[in-house]
């Protein structure tokens, strides 16, 4: 089958991937967690870069899995067209058994943009997508926001964050999972510092944007994509009508 579309075609090989990874967790059971994380990042690595090979040969592709020669490759700074993939985002999670907080990223950088992405939740039987980006939900104005946080990695300055501006934190695992948290509204925001790599937002990142939320590095500027260094330590997701805030009280607490 041939897939025209880009938007679609990052739907259909985030889920693919996704579903080969439930069908690896569900053969291999969680005995062995390390093996069964470093499988998981092998095999969906494998599948996406086979599967991109064949249906879009001309393009580069940027993922986290690839080697890092092929990182280094000086012809995706070139390319027109780039492929940013992390085959297994919250690989921890991925490997702990009853775990829905793991996605699969498949996101395309076209000429400084993202312009299609798809974020796979397997174990949450969705995957959400700039092909139909899901409505954001109106931000209440009463309700204590919620700001999702890494489980293992929250950045120090967040518990101030949440005291100043009253939110409370949601630790869940994988960016992927966070970002989708905030566009289908179990939380309302997602804050990270510290360290994090393209791959690990470029998908979710996309659809956010699609979906018409705020997403920024934590200082409000652009979130910069298919960089020689792709370290990309911080980011902001939020309902659009909640940035200011959170900006305004990240700005306080770094002053
Ligand atoms: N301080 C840090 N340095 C490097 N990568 C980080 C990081 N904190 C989080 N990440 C990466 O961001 C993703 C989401 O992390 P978390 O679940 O803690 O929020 C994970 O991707 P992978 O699971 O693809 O490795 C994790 O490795
Ligand atoms: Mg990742």
């Amino acid at each position: 089958m041939t897939i025209g579309d880009d938007h679609a075609l990052a739907g259909e090989l985030a889920t693919a991937a996704g579903e080969k990874l439930l069908a690896l967790r569900e053969r291999e059971g969680f005995g062995d967690p390390s093996a069964l994380r470093k499988e998981g990042d092998r095999a969906a690595h494998l599948f996406l870069m086979e599967a991109l090979a064949r249906s879009r040969p001309d393009d580069s592709v940027l993922s986290e899995e690839a080697t890092s020669e092929e990182r280094l490759d000086p012809r995706r700074l070139r390319a027109e067209r780039v492929w940013i993939v992390d085959p297994l985002d919250g690989t921890r999670e991925f490997s702990e058994e009853g775990r829905k907080d793991w996605a699969v990223h498949v996101a395309l950088w076209e000429r400084g943009t993202l312009t299609a992405g798809a974020v796979a939740l397997p174990a949450q039987g969705r995957t959400l997508s700039t092909l139909e980006p899901p409505v954001l939900p109106e931000l209440g104005p009463e309700a204590r926001p919620r700001i999702a946080v890494s489980r293992t990695r929250p950045p120090e300055f967040v518990q101030k964050l949440a005291d100043l501006v009253g939110a409370d934190l949601v630790p869940i695992g994988s960016a992927g999972a966070k970002i989708s948290a905030v566009l289908t509204g179990e939380v309302e925001a997602y804050v990270h510092a510290g360290g994090q790599y393209e791959w690990d937002s470029a998908a979710p990142v996309a659809v956010a944007l699609a979906c018409g939320a705020h997403a920024s590095r934590i200082d409000g500027s652009p979130l910069v994509y298919n960089q020689g260094d792709p370290s990309l330590p911080d980011i902001l997701v939020s309902l659009p009508g909640l940035a200011p805030t959170l900006l305004a009280g990240i700005r306080d607490l770094h002053r």
